[in-house]
C-alpha cells in the first residue's frame, strides 16, 4: 500500500467524522431500533466501522475505501427520504466527500 494513500484516507476519514452533518453516520445503525432496517438494508456501512478497517490495514486500495464510503451514502439514500433530517444529511455529506477526494488525490 502506498503512503500516500493511506494517509490521505486517513485525513478523509476524519474530516467525514468531524463534519456537522455526519451523526447519522458514526456509530452503526441500531437494527433493534430500527424497524425494516435489518432486511432492507443488506451492507450495513458506517464511519466508526470503516475507522476499525483503516486501523487494521484491511482496504488494499483506495477504491476498497471509496466503496465503503459511498455504501454509507448509498444505504442513506435507500432508506431514508431525500427531504428528511438524516436523508439531508446523507446528500450533504456525500457532496462533500466527492468534493474532498478529488481535491486531495
Ligand atoms: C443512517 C441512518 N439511516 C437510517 C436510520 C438511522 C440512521 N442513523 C441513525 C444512527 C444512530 C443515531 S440516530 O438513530 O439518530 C440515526
Amino acid at each position: 500500500k502506498k503512503a500516500k494513500t493511506v494517509k490521505a484516507q486517513q485525513i478523509l476519514l476524519a474530516e467525514l467524522e468531524a463534519h456537522p452533518a455526519a451523526w447519522p453516520f458514526l456509530s452503526p445503525v441500531n437494527q433493534k431500533s430500527v424497524p425494516g432496517y435489518r432486511k432492507v438494508i443488506k451492507k450495513p456501512m458506517d464511519f466508526s466501522t470503516i475507522r476499525e478497517k483503516l486501523t487494521n490495514n484491511q482496504y488494499l486500495s483506495l477504491e476498497s475505501f471509496i466503496m465503503d464510503v459511498n455504501l454509507v451514502f448509498d444505504n442513506c439514500e435507500k432508506f431514508n427520504e431525500d427531504h428528511s433530517e438524516i436523508g439531508q444529511a446523507g446528500h450533504s455529506m456525500r457532496r462533500y466527500f466527492d468534493k474532498r477526494w478529488t481535491e486531495l488525490l
